[in-house]
């Protein structure tokens, strides 16, 4: 018999300048997570390296034998959890992307997300970001199999507002979507929760997001505000801007409840309309 219940964590921890340092309060913030119980963690986006263009070829590692995935594989294996590793500075083949990896319980690599819509936005007078002055694209769809509990789609911030990239997770089976993401002090106000009610809303789905902590003198100022949404499109668990862990129970009995009481999955028109998936 599958498990229909499980607890997540979100870790909204501070990052800094030292490697280092951010990599011991990831192990530490996992631990704690794993010890109340949790059976999936998420770290934030970028949370090795300070978020912006400027650091991301001084941070960036490659997967295989780089210090942040050592200590995330050890971290899942140590505590006996599915780990986000959030995402990280990534160097391959000559190229930079922003990178999430997923563990397993025994420490094994179950997945490898790269950014696929690179954060590129300019709001006069607020905020310019290219994230694509200095990364690459990554050009595949991510899921994992979590046991035999659920499959987990994965986008990393700005992904998420791309709502076909939601929609085709969902056709495929996922019931939770995870964001690592660093929305900023602009569009997280306006739209950081919104569009997490929009994808569980539309797709009946868990939505999850997790961003680091807000550090006012970072160059890049984070909105903050980690937090998990249900297919009824309700926010069940969220924090503020400060360091901290949202836990939320994530109950799949209740997702195909709502399912079964408003079957739009069933209903949808595919005769008139269809988002169609080009790539795996
Ligand atoms: N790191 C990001 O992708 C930020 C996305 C963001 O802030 C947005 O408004 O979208």
């Amino acid at each position: 018999m599958s498990i229909a219940k499980f607890k997540l964590a979100l870790l909204q921890i501070a990052v800094g300048a030292s490697k280092t340092e951010n990599l011991l309060r990831a192990s530490r913030f996992i631990k704690e997570a794993a010890d109340k119980g949790a059976h999936l963690v998420t770290l934030p986006e970028c949370f090795n390296s300070p978020y912006g263009t400027g650091y991301f070829a001084e941070y960036a590692e490659q997967l295989e034998t780089g210090e942040s995935c050592l200590a995330l594989s050890a971290a899942a294996k140590e505590n006996k959890i599915y780990l986000v590793g959030g995402s990280i500075p990534e160097k391959k083949d000559g190229k930079l992307y922003n990178t999430s990896t997923v563990w397993g319980p025994d420490g094994g690599l179950l997945a490898v997300h790269r950014k696929v819509h690179l954060f590129d936005i300019d709001i006069p007078g607020k905020i310019k970001f290219q994230e694509s002055e200095i990364l690459s694209p990554g050009n595949e769809f991510t899921s994992f199999q979590m046991g035999d509990v659920c499959k987990v789609g994965i986008g990393i911030c700005y992904d998420m507002r791309f709502a076909e990239l939601a929609q085709i997770y969902a056709r495929n089976g996922c019931k939770l979507l995870l964001y690592p993401g660093a929305f900023n002090m602009t569009t997280g106000p306006a739209h950081w929760e919104l569009l997490q009610r929009g994808r569980a809303l539309d797709n009946q789905v868990y939505v999850a997001t997790a961003s680091p902590a807000r550090s006012e003198s970072s160059s890049y100022v984070a909105w903050g505000h980690s937090s998990v949404v249900s297919p009824w499109g309700e926010v069940i668990a969220t924090t503020d801007e400060k360091e901290s862990i949202v836990y939320a129970d994530i109950d799949l009995d209740h997702l195909q409840q709502i399912r079964s009481q408003i079957p739009v999955t069933h209903q949808r028109r595919s005769d008139m309309y269809e988002v169609i998936q080009k790539k795996n």
